[in-house]
């Protein structure tokens, strides 16, 4: 028989359950045995979902507080010293690393969180000493979850990241030198005693992701592979069968790097069904192929026929006991049901597919490769009609937009003039100081914002009103900006549900939800909207407010828009339409608003994409070099309307460019603001090295965290930016947005900022 699997679930639950609970606890408004009980009811909820869906084999230790990542540094031992040394309790040492700690005379920032392969999901990576030491905590999360479900009567198949995605996913702590791939001497007797520990629990199978085997690896990393796991499989029955999972990717290229002595070996057959024969002819000779059919990144329902054909490819060769049906990723990046969606028009939402529909499907595709389609015919024949009906509806294609694409012209992707001639006109229109501080945007989104913003989509206060108190709401942050000094002001977002969902709703050809919330870091949530067909703008988006802004700003206020990849990256992308025809289509909707802006008095623009480097195929080559290609001619396409005196600034929330310099320089912004705030300054050598001449402000702190730096810390950030780059072109602001923050931190935490940027201003004037 052909087992259906999942390889691991959304836990926000349906109504963003883990989210209110776990931002409850941070408020001391819930106890810790309340949140562990919420996650634990959640658990049951989830596998009850898949059970019912008919899911053979379904995920355990998928879940997590925070971060899946995180509960392993702290399973593993691997908290670094700052974090165990002031006893703290386990969930508030975990979260403490998450988030920060600033409570009781303990000051500790987070560990640094980044983007999980080319997803908009956050991971935090294992930070690792020199002298790093390794032990298993007695009661590891994967075990305590295993026997949770089998009390609750389901039999699971626990998940682990591998070893050597661990290390590879990790970094030297600061100060620390080890290559973390040097330790897995070290970690690997720990992973031992944790299979054992599951085996003895009662785990037949164990899923140990290691999706880094998609990378292009250092020889030495690949190297790894095969050692580590016959030291694995040399442990026999004492510990569970592995399924050794890779997503997001093609392993081709590592195909002599794939263990053989597995008892499966997953695959994606979304991304990459073109992989299918290399891998089946690399596995050994009775390793099981779990086949990821079933799309664990997008929303598009299934084509179930096509599915099965890839599955039956697979039975052909290696037997129905030798293939597993399963998504192609864990549903983590998915919303958790279509259920919910009360609001979608009923011919899109029938496109659709959503977590626990997926589920479905896979136990669909499962039953029609070992009974034969006949037992599914029903389900087969709806989703057929489904997949005709999208095809055919005319609600995608636009043919306004296709005729504006092919009228495209090569200037419409330059400025009028070269840099040096517009940051002339700028600095003259402007008049602004040395080391000029600006923010990136957002400014906290308050519970009463969100408040008056669900009153008005629900109809309980009227358009005028809404309007009235988003007018207040800028009046409030630009009299904030006044009094602390700031130089470049921006209305703060408060109109904005979210930076990629706010222009989603206000373009044609997307279509959005009300519930289909995706996880982005820790309790904080996304609602991508879906790209349902050909995009354009059907009115200004952002003028109003701006302008407005504008109208009660003594400073530069700056306009703030989405740039088209992000976008793009952050919406539920189509998959009949190639990417960058969808973002040609947003970079002239956006481009639009850009010039309507200009004119509407803003002269200070600021588009952001910091999603431009997670849209980077995940190997060099050619597909790399065709993405930045359409990806840069995009943002410039939409930014090159205006004047040279307009300053067009772009903002990126991370600041690790080597890979991809030349694709950032010739984006041609007038000023980038970028994060800097948790990596290290070196990463700034490359501005240096490619002698960028444009203006640049990288983070000096982290807003990611409740934190408030100090002076003294800021200042000491801006003296390490001082040795790559020049006075005259650092701009001092934060690392992102400031939207999820209080208003009391961020007060205190722009003070100081202001007031580091004003010492090296005096400092710099007097030389
Ligand atoms: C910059 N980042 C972003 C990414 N992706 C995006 N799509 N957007 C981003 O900004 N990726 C990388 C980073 C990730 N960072 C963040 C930062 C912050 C959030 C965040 O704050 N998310 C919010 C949800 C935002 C939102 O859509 N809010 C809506 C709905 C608010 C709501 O919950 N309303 C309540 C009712 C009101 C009440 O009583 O409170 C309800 O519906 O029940 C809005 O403001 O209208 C979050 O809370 O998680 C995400 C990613
Ligand atoms: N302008 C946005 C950028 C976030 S990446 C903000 O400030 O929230
Ligand atoms: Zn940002």
């Amino acid at each position: 028989m052909v087992q259906s699997s999942i390889l691991g679930f959304p836990r926000m639950g349906v109504n963003r359950d883990l989210k209110k609970a776990t931002e409850a606890y941070w408020a001391g408004k819930l106890s810790q045995a309340e949140l562990l009980s919420e996650a634990k009811r959640l658990r049951l909820e989830h596998w009850n979902i898949q059970k019912k869906a008919g899911v053979d084999v379904i995920p355990s230790n998928d879940f997590a507080l925070y971060d899946q990542v995180l509960h392993q540094i702290q399973d593993f031992g691997a908290a670094p010293p700052r974090y165990t040394q002031h006893g703290l309790d386990p969930i508030d040492e975990y979260f403490a690393m998450g988030r920060g700690h600033q409570k009781d005379g303990i000051d500790v920032p987070s560990l640094e969180m980044v983007k999980w392969f080319d997803s908009n999901y956050h991971y935090v990576k294992p930070t690792l000493q020199d002298n790093q030491v390794f032990k298993l905590n007695s009661n590891p999360k994967a075990v305590v979850e295993f026997l949770e479900a089998k009390e609750a009567g389901i039999t699971t198949r626990p998940v682990l990241v591998g070893p050597v995605s661990f290390l590879h996913l990790g970094k030297a702590d600061r100060g620390q030198t080890v290559d973390p791939i040097d330790l897995l001497e070290k970690l690997l007797p720990v992973y031992e005693e944790y299979l054992v520990k599951l085996k003895a629990a009662g785990a037949e199978t164990v899923q140990i992701d290691e999706p880094t085997l998609v990378y292009d690896l250092p020889a030495k990393t690949k190297a790894v592979f095969k050692p580590t796991y016959e030291k694995l499989a040399a442990l026999g029955d004492k510990i569970p069968k592995i399924v050794f999972a890779t997503y997001f990717g093609d392993i081709v290229h590592n195909i002599d790097a794939l263990p053989t002595n597995v008892y499966a070996v997953h695959v994606d057959l979304v991304r990459n069904p073109e992989q299918l024969d290399t891998v089946i002819g690399a596995l050994g000779e009775k390793t099981v192929l779990s086949a990821g059919v079933v799309d664990g990144r997008n929303i598009w329902k299934t084509n179930l026929k096509r599915a099965i054909e890839t599955v039956e490819t697979a039975v052909q060769k290696l037997g129905k006991e030798r293939v597993i049906v399963a998504t192609s990723s864990s549903l983590l990046h998915t919303p958790h049901t279509l259920a919910s969606e009360k609001k979608l028009d009923p011919e899109i939402a029938d496109w659709f597919s959503f977590a626990s529909e997926k589920a479905v499907e896979v136990a669909v595709i499962a039953k029609a490769v070992t009974e034969g389609p006949s037992a599914v015919r029903a389900e087969l024949e709806a989703n057929a009609k489904s997949i005709q009906a999208r095809a055919s509806s005319k609600r995608t294609n636009d043919p306004k937009v296709k005729d504006r694409q092919s009228k495209i012209t090569e200037e419409m992707y330059n400025r009028k003039s070269d840099f040096p001639i517009r940051i002339a006109q700028q600095q003259k229109s402007l008049g602004l100081p040395l080391f000029p501080t600006t923010t990136i945007g957002s400014f906290p989104q308050t519970k009463e914002i969100r408040v008056q913003r669900n009153k008005f989509t629900k109809g309980e206060i009227t358009a005028e009103q809404y309007e009235k108190f988003i007018e207040k709401e800028i009046q409030d942050v630009v009299k904030i900006q006044e009094e602390l000094d700031l130089d470049v002001y921006v209305h703060g977002e408060p109109e904005r549900n979210d930076m990629v969902q706010y222009f989603g709703e206000r373009l044609d050809g997307y279509a959005f939800t009300t519930h289909a919330w995706v996880q982005s870091y820790g309790s904080r949530c996304v609602r991508p909207p879906i790209v349902v067909g050909d995009i354009s703008r059907p009115a200004p988006m952002t003028v109003k407010e701006s302008k407005y802004a504008v109208s009660i700003s003594k400073k530069p206020m700056k306009g703030m828009l989405t740039g088209p990849i992000t976008c793009l990256r952050w919406s539920f992308p189509r998959d009949d339409v190639h990417q960058s025809v969808q973002a040609e289509q947003l970079a002239l909707a956006l481009r639009d608003e850009v010039v309507d802006l200009e004119s509407a008095g803003v002269f200070v623009i600021q588009v952001d994409e910091p999603a431009l480097r997670e849209g980077l195929p995940l190997r060099a080559g050619k597909e790399r070099e065709a993405y930045l290609d359409w990806a840069v001619k995009s943002f410039r396409l939409s930014v090159s309307g205006v004047k040279d005196s307009t300053q067009i600034h772009s903002h990126f929330c991370y600041s690790e460019f080597q890979d991809f310099f030349h694709a950032i320089a010739a984006l041609d912004a007038d000023v980038l603001s970028i994060e800097n705030s948790k990596s290290d300054a070196k990463l700034l050598k490359v501005f240096v090295d490619e002698a960028y001449p444009r203006h640049i402000g990288p983070g000096v702190y982290d807003i990611h965290s409740p934190r408030v730096p100090s002076e003294q810390e800021i200042k000491d950030r801006i003296e390490e930016m001082l040795a790559y780059l020049k006075p005259e072109q650092l701009w001092i602001d934060p690392d992102c947005g400031l939207k999820t923050r209080q208003w009391a931190e961020t007060k205190a935490a722009l003070t100081n900022m202001v007031n580091a940027a004003k010492f090296y201003r005096q400092k710099y004037a007097s030389k």
